[in-house]
């Protein structure tokens, strides 16, 4: 569905160039679901604006629904939804007239353009506001009217720059969910950009990991997690002398793992750790080691960019799961 081969953007800014993406090898298979996630300015953005031909390449080539997005850029675009950051709809006409109108565009008939409409409206939580002025919306009512614009014809290969952002949490998963049907019910192809961990972690199958203008890891969810970060486990003893004696002499089982030792408690850090902690259970207990309380908690994605760049994605703005208040729309 997506080829792309050492596909570069540079920019002139003030006389410097500026290597927004830098040489990016991305295949995607029709039907796979993949979230491009990395820090502000990591080439998120103009990776997609030129996988939909809004902005030729430097260098290297995509091809995209078949289609070289460089001479080809008509056919891409009749393949493709993109919803961007930016607003999308116009602002004096109603918004479910706005959407029909589009689906009209794309060769829906007035009818089914209607229901579509009708249908989106509803699940983006529109309806109260619907058959008002697009100009007199929130900024996040109309990022949710820019959703529907996108996703009335429901095209075959959809891509979302940071379609979240700006949504309040109900409205993000409602959107969440929207993609999901999209995907079960109609095989759509979904690439999209996010900085929130947890869109990616919950929502894509597939996470490339971008930083720099570079692709720095590829996998799922799942498999970044193993590959990349270990589960934390905290066993906590009744004395502090059996948490020191564990962490001094750990068992042949978590050789190589990171061990930490604090009080009571021996914090083990290893990759997939959460398997070992049966056994481990069973070894300490035979050398008379009562554990009292074991405690695994999964990295999380940011842990995994943490382990490959040193760096949090968090401390570039991105929110933690669960405090998304400071993006949210405001009532
Ligand atoms: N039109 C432009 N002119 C000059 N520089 C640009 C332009 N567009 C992007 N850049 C620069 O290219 C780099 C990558 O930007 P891009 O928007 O692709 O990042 P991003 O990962 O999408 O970030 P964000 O999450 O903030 O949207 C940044 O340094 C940005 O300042």
């Amino acid at each position: 569905m997506i080829e792309t081969q050492n596909l570069t953007r540079h920019f002139t800014v003030n006389k410097k160039t500026v290597e927004a993406v830098r040489g990016i090898d991305l295949r995607v298979e029709a039907g796979e679901m993949v979230a491009l996630l990395g820090p502000n300015g990591a080439g998120k953005s103009t990776t997609l604006r030129m996988l939909t031909t809004l902005l030729p390449p430097t260098s290297g080539t995509a091809r995209v629904a078949g289609f070289d997005v460089t001479t080809q850029d008509r056919e891409v675009r009749r393949r493709i939804g993109y919803i961007g950051q930016g607003n999308g709809a116009g602002h004096s006409q109603r918004g479910r007239d706005e959407l029909i109108t589009q689906g009209r565009a794309y060769g829906l008939s007035a009818a089914a353009a209607r229901e579509r409409a009708g249908e989106l409206i509803a699940s983006l939580g529109l309806t109260e506001v619907a058959d008002r002025i697009v100009s007199s919306l929130s900024g996040g009512q109309r990022r949710r009217l820019d959703i529907a614009m996108g996703l009335i014809h429901a095209p075959g290969l959809l891509f979302l720059d940071e379609p979240s952002t700006g949504l309040d949490p109900q409205n993000r998963a409602n959107l969440q969910e929207h993609i999901r049907r999209l995907r079960a019910e109609h095989g759509t192809t979904i690439v999209l950009t996010t900085h929130y961990l947890d869109e990616a972690d919950h929502l894509a199958e597939r996470v490339v990991v971008i930083d720099h203008g570079r692709i720095i890891a590829d996998a799922s969810p799942e498999r970044l997690r193993s590959e990349h970060a270990g589960d934390r486990i905290t066993l906590t003893f009744d004395h502090a002398e059996e948490a020191r004696r564990v962490a001094a002499h750990p068992p042949g089982l978590i050789e190589g793992a990171r061990i930490e030792h604090d009080g009571t408690r021996v914090v083990i850090e290893a990759t997939g750790g959460a398997r070992l902690v049966p056994e481990l259970l069973r070894i300490l207990e035979k050398e008379n080691s009562a554990v009292v309380s074991v405690e695994v908690v999964r990295p999380t994605l940011d842990d995994v960019f943490l382990n490959l760049t040193g760096r949090s994605l968090r401390e570039d703005g991105a929110d933690l799961p669960g405090t998304t208040g400071g993006k949210d729309e405001v009532a």
